[in-house]
């Protein structure tokens, strides 16, 4: 079944186009990651989804509901985690959190919805005193308020310390496990990295690339960087080391070759080498999410 599926979407601010005819489909049951830099697109899509803006053209489905035309029936079904909430600093933690479960005629405990996010310890303090994490970790309780079939959380780890970040990971598998799905936008490469099954990147306005990020390091081509220490000077192997396919970024340094290359090329690039020199060491490391967006986005790095 289909959780989300955006179909041609394009929204239009007067002349600022912030989604250009987008095509996306988020499956149920997985846990996608949205990425993008600052004005990608990322909250206006989820905005498109939850119908708090109109698109310019194209459709929204959720569930295969209409966003737009059964915009009810969506909200029923999805907990939100939104850009900008609003929280009453004059009521506690646990008010907001029972309000939430009355409005939603859920079932919920309060105190362990809080507890999960952990706010345990604060629960009837005001929530005008809370930092800008604790709001945060409060707006998440909200959201899972009523086990809704797919959790949308814009930007989740703003605000939160390391402890939270992890906590915010571990809530994103349990609820992955009991069977909803989650989509979120991050700018945070790591934490998309830890939960996420597809990764969609979205550059002005445009989905650059949908894929695992297994799947995402093969496309780039640069899956791992080799660092090989010989007992000499490579010779001419390096030249056949630039020849092999999908290799990239080949240099050598006081007896140190590096190589970024697809893991299937790994053996094929230390047995070139070996013709000439004793291998004394290997080191790799595996492109990160951070690298790849570099790619994908036309940054520095
Ligand atoms: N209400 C609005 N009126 C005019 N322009 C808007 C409006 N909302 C968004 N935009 C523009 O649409 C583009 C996409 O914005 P959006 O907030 O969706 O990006 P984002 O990827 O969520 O960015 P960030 O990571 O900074 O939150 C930006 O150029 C933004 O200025």
């Amino acid at each position: 079944m289909t959780a989300i599926e955006l179909d041609s979407l394009r929204k239009q601010f007067d002349d600022i186009v912030a989604l250009r005819d987008v095509d996306l489909t988020v499956q149920s049951g997985e846990v996608f990651g949205l990425l993008g830099p600052n004005g990608a697109g990322k909250s206006t899509m989820i905005d498109v989804v939850l119908d708090y803006v109109r698109p310019t053209a194209g459709t929204a489905t959720v569930f295969g509901l209409d966003a737009q035309q059964q915009t009810k029936a969506v909200h029923r079904r999805v907990g939100v985690l939104p850009d900008a909430y609003h929280l009453d600093g004059h009521l506690s933690a646990r008010t907001h959190v029972e309000f939430a479960i009355e409005s939603m005629d859920a079932d919920d405990d309060s105190d362990a919805l809080l507890d999960r996010v952990g706010l345990g310890s604060v629960t009837d303090r005001l929530v005008r005193g809370f930092s800008k994490g604790m709001e945060q970790r409060l707006a998440l309780a909200l959201a899972l308020v009523g086990e809704p079939e797919l959790l949308i959380l814009d930007e989740p780890s703003t605000g939160l310390d390391p402890n939270g970040a992890r906590r915010m990971r571990t809530i994103i598998h349990e609820e992955c496990d009991r069977g909803a799905t989650v989509f979120f936008s991050s700018h945070i490469l790591g934490q998309v990295q830890a939960v996420c099954d597809r990764v969609g990147i979205l550059v002005d306005g445009t989905v650059v690339a949908v894929d695992s990020i297994g799947g995402l390091q093969e496309t780039v081509g640069t899956a791992e960087t080799l660092r090989i220490t010989l007992d000499s000077q490579p010779g001419e192997t390096i030249e056949s080391v630039r020849q092999l396919p999908d290799v990239r970024n080949v240099s050598v340094s006081d007896g140190v070759v590096s190589v970024s290359c697809p893991a299937r090329q790994k053996v094929a690039v230390i047995d070139t080498l070996r013709q000439n020199a004793t291998v004394l060491d290997i080191e790799t490391r595996e492109v990160s999410l951070d690298e790849l967006f570099a790619t994908y986005t036309g940054a520095d790095g």
